[in-house]
């Protein structure tokens, strides 16, 4: 059992991930049933204003493990929002598969609904006035939730609330209310709020974006804590890259398709100790689909149609044949 100053030293992100794993493994009964968590596939929403179609995810594919803690980042207008309403139950999609903790989001009726919301998941918004009751203190704000669930007695109900104002580092904050916190500690007794009934998978939509970078940090420490400790699934919403350092999986959204992903993977030095290597991933969708990069795109003046060729090991992508050869530059791709 670790202590809580165990638990509020400075977090190594690999260990953290670990302990997630095996808290998530317990919760799900086993490793081998980790996969899948979140499931979207080929998922369409389309909204429609005045005649106008707006098509906000075009067959967007993502799957989420049980115990991950992950960030979805993207341009303005690129999709996240409408994402997180839809798996947050807000919003019906128009058409695709998504499916979170065996919960079908297409088909799922009101009463499941309101269970997939009050239970299975949580929410951290970007504003506090959203998440805490400004004349409740922080204590009694994480106690509403399972009061108003009815599920446990009082006592065992203010023991949790201050368990989990600790887990998030603002156990000083129990007795005051959100107007005597700074921003960094409003958001992480959100972030107890959000977890005060043990949902399964914990959504926040740009929890750090009022926040200055160290404060911002602090805030991610708390979702880092409720992931590895609880083995709640994470998923972070922002527009902020630096998230990245954060989390172990960063998903890039564009024009409402997963494009991208940076993966962390933790290992061993030449001197023993374990680092941290990002890599980036273009995401190939089932059909075989990939999105270049838009700095690649840029920086070979690619348009229209490229040339692909198979090698042993790797797939090359040329510029193709341009329709606008201007007289005397030849047309490389005629024999
Ligand atoms: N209710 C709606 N009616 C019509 N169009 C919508 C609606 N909601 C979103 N859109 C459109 O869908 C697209 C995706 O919007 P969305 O809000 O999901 O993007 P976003 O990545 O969350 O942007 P931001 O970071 O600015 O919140 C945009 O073109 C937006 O204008």
């Amino acid at each position: 059992m670790t202590t809580i100053a165990e638990r509020n030293a400075v977090p190594d992100l690999a260990s953290l991930q670990q302990r997630a794993a095996e808290q998530a493994a317990a919760r799900a009964g086993g490793a081998d049933r980790l996969r899948g968590h979140i499931v979207c596939d080929g998922l369409v929403r389309i909204f429609k204003t005045e005649g106008v179609e707006v098509v906000a995810l075009q067959g967007l594919d993502l799957v989420i493990d049980r115990g991950e803690l992950l960030a979805i980042v993207g341009a303005s207008g690129s999709g996240k929002s409408t994402l997180l309403n839809i798996l947050s139950g807000l919003d019906t999609p128009t058409a695709g598969i998504a499916r979170v903790a065996d919960f079908d989001l297409l088909t799922m009726s009101t009463k499941s609904r309101l269970r997939y919301r009050r239970h299975t998941v949580g929410f951290v918004w970007q504003q506090t006035g959203r998440n805490l009751l400004p004349y409740l203190t922080a204590v009694e704000n994480v106690e509403l939730p399972m009061q108003l669930a009815g599920r446990r007695s009082r006592r065992v109900r203010r023991e949790r609330a201050r368990e989990l104002l600790d887990l998030v580092g603002v156990g000083y904050c129990a007795d005051r209310r959100p107007g005597q916190l700074s921003g960094g500690e409003q958001q992480r007794c959100a972030v107890a709020v959000a977890v005060a009934n043990d949902p399964e998978v914990l959504f926040a939509d740009e929890p750090t974006g009022e926040l200055d970078e160290a404060t911002g940090a602090e805030v991610f420490g708390a979702l880092q804590m409720i992931n590895a400790e609880l083995g709640v699934t994470v998923v972070v919403v922002t527009h902020d890259h630096a998230v990245a350092d954060h989390v172990r999986r960063t998903v890039a959204i564009r024009d409402g398709r997963t494009a991208s992903e940076v993966r962390r993977t933790a290992r061993t030095a030449a001197d023993g100790s374990t680092e941290l290597v990002s890599e980036e991933y273009a995401v190939l969708d089932r059909t075989g689909r990939l999105q270049l990069p838009a700095a690649f795109v840029d920086a070979l003046s690619l348009r229209d149609r490229v040339r692909l060729n198979l090698e042993p090991d790797h797939v090359e992508v040329r510029p193709g044949q341009r329709d606008d050869v201007r007289p005397g530059e030849r047309n490389e791709t005629t024999a």
